[in-house]
């Protein structure tokens, strides 16, 4: 058997002839194939890390009812006009409110209720004066009965310690935009509104295999010549992590209608497939042919930028299939600018692409090339300002520093290099946000 059963007659001319194209066009080309997927509602506890498919609305306003900011005496704040040290005004104590009860008396001018941290206000109060600053007083009224009292030495003022209605949503408010990524603060308001079924998008479905004949599985013994296939862990988590349910599927040997078969059936029952290796120009380098085949359209096979320049994407029946570089920086750097925005999109996110913002180097990068690279990095903090670090071995083919590394660092081309201290534009890694 030829040693060269992975390319097809003439395939491997056209390997050759790639045309590289800006990252933006390559992400731009993908975003038509990422459609939207349909709702399911999930518990409450369930719903952290996933993207709302509808808009809330407040069913009712926040607070909903006039509640006591401390523990204290809930009182007419028009009875302590006037009052000090020296004239201080006394107050019956009428009602006992806790949390979670209604007031049981009306108040009048001269009485006070005592009320707990969130109780309901008497609807005739309109301050609660906490306990340390009154005195309590138990004395007996004209008819020898035991009444208590507090003394206030102090005027309160209107609204004092009081929240009221709506403070912090009226009724038919927005409060959580569809899209929205639900983390902790989404979970509070759900909870507080009682949506303990949400409607979050369905997770895309991404099916991943590694194709290399060269790789082990992580459970078999080192073997010389061989490497353990750790990208395809490495993309299940990244799937993970950008909102979509990866399924892991064994790793192949470089066979270009081993890896076909395998692509169609992934695509029977996945969203979306991404397969890792074989995307150069090598011999046994067969997603070339397989993104080029009859009933593949081919996307882009190269892309100006390093690592990743041989990212290759392609739909298939209308869905996506990304072939990313072997090489595990490349992978990983192909799945943070191609394959998120794809699952974001599906998903209906706001955000479909990694957070950017500026930061200063904080050492010179002086590596020089004709594409933009996209250079792990770490952020320092210290000094009060926000530096970024590039990692000391950032090839390619490099995987140990992908774990140290918040974010990519973007050099545009250059023939300088770029020095110490100046801006740099930096796009935020997820690690590990659920
Ligand atoms: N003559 C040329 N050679 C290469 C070019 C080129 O333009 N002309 N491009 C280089 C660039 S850039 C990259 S990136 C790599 C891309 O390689 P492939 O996508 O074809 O990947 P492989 O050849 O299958 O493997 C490359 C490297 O990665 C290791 N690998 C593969 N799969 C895994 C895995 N699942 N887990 C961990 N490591 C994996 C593999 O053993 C190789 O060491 O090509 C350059 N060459
Ligand atoms: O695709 Mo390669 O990673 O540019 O080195
Ligand atoms: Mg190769």
């Amino acid at each position: 058997m030829s040693n060269l059963a992975g390319s097809e007659a003439g395939g491997k001319a056209e390997k050759f002839r790639r045309q590289a194209i800006e990252v933006s066009a390559a992400q731009a080309s993908i975003l038509p194939y990422a459609r939207l997927l349909d709702c399911e509602r999930v518990l409450l506890a369930e719903a952290q890390g996933r993207t709302l498919a509808e808009n809330i609305t407040a069913p009712h306003p926040y607070p909903h009812f006039r509640r006591s900011g401390m523990d204290g005496f809930a009182i007419i704040s028009t009875d302590t006009k006037g009052c000090s040290s020296e004239q201080p005004v006394e107050l019956e104590v009428v009602d006992e409110i806790p949390c979670g009860s209604l007031p049981n008396v009306k108040l009048v001018s001269g009485t006070a209720a005592r009320i707990m941290t969130g109780a309901k206000v008497p609807d005739e109060a309109d301050a609660v004066i906490m306990f340390e600053m009154t005195k309590e007083i138990h004395k007996k009224d004209a008819n020898h009965q035991k009444k208590k009292y507090i003394e206030i030495r102090r005027e309160i003022e209107v609204g004092k310690n009081l929240t009221p209605v709506g403070l912090e949503l009226a009724l038919g408010d927005l409060i959580l935009e569809k899209g929205r990524h639900i983390g902790t603060g989404e979970i509070s308001v759900l909870a507080t509104f009682g949506i303990h079924q949400v409607p979050v998008v369905r997770r895309p479905r991404v099916a991943v295999f590694s194709t290399g004949s060269e790789l082990l599985s992580v459970e078999e013994p080192l073997q010389d010549g061989k490497i353990r296939n750790s990208n395809t862990y490495m993309l299940a988590n990244q799937i993970r992590e950008a909102g979509g349910e990866p399924y892991i599927l064994h790793a192949i040997e470089d066979n270009l209608e081993l890896a076909r078969s395998k692509v169609a059936a992934a695509f029977a029952q996945h969203d979306i497939v991404v397969t890792t290796g074989g995307a150069s120009v090598g011999d046994f380098d067969i997603m070339a042919d397989l993104v080029t085949g009859n009933d593949v359209q081919m996307l882009f096979n190269k892309v100006q930028m390093r690592p990743g320049s041989v990212t290759t994407a392609a739909v298939k029946d209308g869905k996506l299939l990304f072939a990313l570089s072997g090489n595990p920086g490349a992978c990983f750097v192909g799945f943070e600018l191609f394959v998120r925005p794809a699952i974001q999109k599906m998903l209906g996110s706001s955000q479909l692409f990694l957070p950017e913002f500026s930061a200063s180097l904080g050492k010179a990068y002086s590596k020089v090339n004709s594409f933009t690279r996209f250079v792990r990095g770490r952020l320092d903090y210290s000094d009060g300002r926000v530096m970024v670090y590039p990692a000391q071995l950032d090839e390619s083919s490099v995987m140990i520093t992908i774990k140290d590394s918040d974010v990519l660092i973007v050099i545009p081309p250059t023939t300088t290099g770029v020095h110490a201290g100046e801006m740099v534009k930096v796009l935020k890694l997820p690690r590990g946000t659920t």
